[in-house]
């Protein structure tokens, strides 16, 4: 991967369901990019394919059509063994429903995208810590997610996409269970990591603060964008 280059980009990317019931064109020839430092925001209706054309963006789904490259590698073109070793290696992802395991403690639950990394136990909990300190919960790292609140859980799992340091982080509506104040603190917190670890980071929201926020701003409408501000 050259360093000048967009560590993300998708080219006429398109993604097609079949069910019984006909062809569903979740998304539909778009192309992005998105650079190291860099926030695009998506954005669009219910329905519009934010998910799925994220699940495109983070290797979780390859394309029908067009081509995605995560750190330069091919998505469509690669091995499931190979996508699973980049999506490990290089996206950290966050979801609306946090994705906590509700038997850890807030500090295994950060260990465990580094356990399947074959970190030391040291070295895996030192990383753990740090990356909890980093979204201000060093304090609570022996806590269960039910003794968390809301925006404490989904900066756990913000501290656990981080952890392995990924260069991409995708992030599907992080706000959404949050009440607005909290939503917000939490995406100034997403805002300022991108930033200063300078990640490639896109994340569908309808926050309007975030999007205020975003070096770039795409609409989905029906799979297909929209307009890029
Ligand atoms: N696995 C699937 N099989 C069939 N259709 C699907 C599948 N996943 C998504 N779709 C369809 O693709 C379209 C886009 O869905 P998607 O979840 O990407 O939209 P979205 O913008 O994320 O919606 P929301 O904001 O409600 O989460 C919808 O019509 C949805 O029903």
């Amino acid at each position: 991967m050259t360093g000048s280059g967009p560590v993300l980009r998708a080219e006429a990317v398109s993604r097609t369901f079949r069910t019984p019931a006909g062809d569903v064109h979740a998304v539909r020839g778009v192309t992005l990019e998105a650079h190291s430092g860099e926030l695009v925001v998506v954005r669009g209706p219910s329905g519009s394919g934010k998910t799925t054309l994220l699940n495109l963006l983070g290797g979780l789904d390859v394309p029908t059509d067009g081509t995605v490259r995560l750190a330069g590698t091919d998505t469509g073109a690669a091995s499931e063994a190979d996508l699973l070793a980049l999506r490990r290696d290089t996206v950290g992802f966050v979801f609306q429903s946090f994705g906590l395991l509700g038997v850890l403690t807030a500090l295994e639950n950060v260990e465990v995208p580094l356990r399947v990394r074959r970190l030391a136990a040291s070295e895996r909990s030192a990383r753990a810590s740090e990356a909890l300190r980093l979204v201000g919960l060093g304090d609570h790292g022996e806590q269960r997610p039910d003794e968390l609140s809301g925006g404490q859980q989904q900066r756990v799992a913000i501290a656990r996409a981080l952890a392995a340091d990924p260069a991409v982080l995708i992030a599907d509506e992080p706000t959404g269970q949050l009440d607005s104040r909290t939503g917000e603190a939490v995406m100034e917190l997403v805002v300022g990591l991108v930033h200063e670890r300078g990640l490639a980071a896109v994340i569908a929201t309808h926050d309007a603060a975030v999007v205020a926020r975003a070096d770039r701003v795409v609409t989905l409408h029906d799979g297909a964008l929209l307009r890029a501000v």
